[in-house]
């Protein structure tokens, strides 16, 4: 597959390494400002850093978005002209509706919208993917991308704005939870790294153990959760104290921000 990344920043450069870990590339280009940053990925074989996305366009089947919404439009009316049947346009642009992009390329282009989230980088991203009616030719090639970097999902456009939530900040948000519980760890008696070798290794147990038995979350605790023991009164002090609420509100918070986003954009 010949891949461009155009803006490899903190999202893009996770999926160049993901994509190069994985072998999923015939060639692979990188964009960005500044290529300083990128310094790692030089020397790599069939990879090239360029801060010429034309360059990149030209050389690539696959072109894959990953600015901040505030560039997206100029970029897209740079390469516009360059724009040709065998390209298909993944933008992992938040709040950047397909309408918009289909404005300022054209309805007839494969585009697809996809929003991994940086575990990408160790082939482990959630990725939900949704496509413009041409992209829907093309939506089985972008989930065999992302399915060999971890797990994806095909939604309604409609769920995307929410999707950006769970699964891109999810991971901010589950690593404030490891963190949290890290400290309680070191409180408890453990030295800092052995703290969060619990704290990682027990979320990935509790993880697995809903990806493998496909259980709801309930069954576990109950498993877990001895008569008048421990973890229940752990449970309830935290509900007491509104972990699920807080943690419902701040997502619902972060889901409303992205309407303001879109709203700057226009
Ligand atoms: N960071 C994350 O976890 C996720 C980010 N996203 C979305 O991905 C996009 C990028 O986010 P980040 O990587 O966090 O931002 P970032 O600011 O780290 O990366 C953007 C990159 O684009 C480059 N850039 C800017 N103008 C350019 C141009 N004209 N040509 C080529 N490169 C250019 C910048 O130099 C920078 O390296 C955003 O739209 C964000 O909403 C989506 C899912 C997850
Ligand atoms: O925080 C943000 O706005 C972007 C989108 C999801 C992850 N990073």
């Amino acid at each position: 597959m010949k891949i461009a990344i155009i803006g490899t920043g903190n999202l893009g450069k996770s999926i160049a390494k993901g994509l190069i870990t994985n072998n999923a590339i015939t060639s692979l280009y990188l964009t960005k400002r500044n290529l300083e940053e990128l310094e790692d990925l030089d020397g790599y074989k069939n990879i090239f850093l360029t801060t010429d996305n034309q360059e990149a366009v030209k050389n690539s089947d696959i072109l894959i978005f990953a600015v901040q919404p505030a560039h997206f439009e100029k970029i897209l009316n740079d390469i516009k002209p360059l724009l040709t049947e065998k390209h298909t346009i993944v933008s992992t642009i938040t709040g950047f509706v397909i309408p918009k992009i289909e404005e300022e390329i054209g309805a007839d282009k494969f585009i697809i919208r996809a929003m991994p989230n940086t575990a990408i980088a160790v082939g482990k991203s959630m990725t939900c993917i949704c496509s413009n009616t041409q992209g829907k030719k093309r939506v089985q090639l972008a989930e065999a991308i992302f399915n060999r970097l971890g797990h994806s999902l095909v939604i309604p456009e409609a769920q995307m704005q929410a999707a950006t939530v769970v699964c891109a900040s999810g991971i901010a948000f589950w690593m404030r939870l490891i963190r949290a519980t890290t400290q309680a760890a070191i409180q408890l008696g453990f030295d800092a790294k052995e703290a969060q070798e619990l704290a990682m290794f027990t979320s990935e147990g509790a993880a697995n153990l809903l990806i493998t038995n496909g259980n709801h979350p309930e069954e576990e605790i109950d498993r877990v959760t001895t008569p008048k023991g421990c973890t229940i009164t752990g449970l309830n002090e935290m509900e007491h104290k509104g972990l699920s609420s807080s943690l419902i509100q701040g997502m619902v918070a972060s889901f409303n921000k992205i309407s303001n986003i879109k709203k700057e954009q226009i």
